[in-house]
């Protein structure tokens, strides 16, 4: 039995997300909560012929907690997406209070689920997410994670039409660490890779693609959003493994932006690696049934990758202390 609860049900990516879990025949609840539409979302979800029993949600009469109660799983899409010029930090205004009230409802309905952020800008609100839960004394770093997921599929993408092998399998795997935002695709690691001869500038090239995919969806949406299918493929494909993990199938690995003492061994090995004591960092992480296992050394990497590295982890520490700073200073 398996309860998924989608927040932020209705939007751009919460309603092909909530499709996507509908199709998964492991989830036996689905449950919607947005602050519209989930009746209507749901009433269309719930004559397709899978297990899944779905339910929407609203605001009133308790709708968050009566969604949350019961859940395994806990997918946050809600808050608003970027439009042409703005940033991901621009983003922070607003859907940091939303993320804070969804994970104050987690935090106290349903403590022990998994809860996968996907509301930007990811490497703060996932810092938000894991204050309120301190604060309210449940804290676990093994089940909260930021969904940097769609780096990794931009990556797996792009690296295939380079080969001229879309769609072919295997799949290309290529981990991408560091946060979403400050994204460092370790195109030297790629299951496939890049041909011998591939020009330094090239390289730099698929790298900016696969930093800036994000950028690339909003200019072509031109005001209407941001990415929203490819989010909620790639959102589906984390909270897969997950489920996945949790049956007991061993050895899924999957980057996520997940708090470092999550790692048995407190993340101290990537601390090195990275050369800073960041409390943050997206890196292969090996899934349990208890969420995260251990965290991945993240192997050789090459001078140019190191020095993508070096750049982001500034950039990574200021959003992961604008996100604490944030719930410092709410009244919770
Ligand atoms: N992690 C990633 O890789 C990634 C990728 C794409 C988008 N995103 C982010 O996901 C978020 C959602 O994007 P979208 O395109 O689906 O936006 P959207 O505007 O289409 O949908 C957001 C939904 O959130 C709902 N919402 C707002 N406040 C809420 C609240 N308090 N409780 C519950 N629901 C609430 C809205 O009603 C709306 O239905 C954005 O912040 C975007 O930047 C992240
Ligand atoms: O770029 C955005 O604003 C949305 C998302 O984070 C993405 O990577 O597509």
């Amino acid at each position: 039995m398996v309860k998924a609860v989608v927040l932020g049900a209705a939007g751009g990516i919460g309603q092909p997300l909530s499709l996507l879990l509908k199709n998964n025949p492991s989830v036996t609840e689905l449950s919607l909560y947005d602050i519209v539409n989930t009746p209507g979302v749901a009433a269309d979800l719930s004559h397709i012929s899978t297990p899944a029993k779905v339910v929407g949600y609203l605001p009133p009469d308790d709708g968050l907690k009566k969604a949350l109660t019961g859940a395994d799983i806990v997918v946050i899409p809600a808050g608003v997406p970027r439009k042409p010029g703005m940033t991901r930090d621009d983003l922070f205004k607003i859907n940091a209070g939303i993320v804070r009230d969804l994970a104050t409802g987690i935090a106290t309905t349903a403590p022990k689920a998994f809860v996968l952020v996907i509301s930007n800008p990811v490497n703060s609100t996932v810092p938000i997410v894991v204050e309120v839960f301190k604060k309210h004394g449940v804290f676990d770093p093994k089940r909260i994670f930021g969904v940097t997921t769609l780096d990794v599929v931009r990556a797996s993408t792009f690296v295939a039409e380079v080969h001229g092998d879309l769609g072919k399998a295997p799949t290309v795997v290529v981990p991408v660490i560091g946060g979403h935002s400050g994204i460092v695709p370790l195109l030297s690691q790629s299951s496939h890779p890049l041909p011998s001869g591939f020009a330094q500038e090239s390289l730099e090239a698929l790298t900016y693609r696969i930093q800036f995919g994000g950028d690339e969806v909003v200019k072509a949406k031109d005001g209407a959003g941001s990415a929203t299918l490819s989010m909620a493929y790639a959102g589906v494909e984390f909270t897969n493994k997950i489920i996945r993990a949790v049956k007991g199938e061993k050895g899924i690995v999957a980057p996520s932006f997940v708090h470092l003492s999550a790692d048995k061994n407190g993340g101290e090995a990537l601390k090195k690696e990275i050369g800073r004591d960041l409390d943050y960092f997206s890196a292969p992480i090996e899934l349990g049934p208890e969420g995260v296992v251990a965290i991945k050394s993240l192997g050789k990497v090459t001078d140019y990758e190191a020095g993508l590295i070096k750049t982001a982890v500034p950039e990574l520490a200021i959003n992961i202390e604008k996100g604490v700073s944030f719930i410092d200073s709410s009244k919770l």
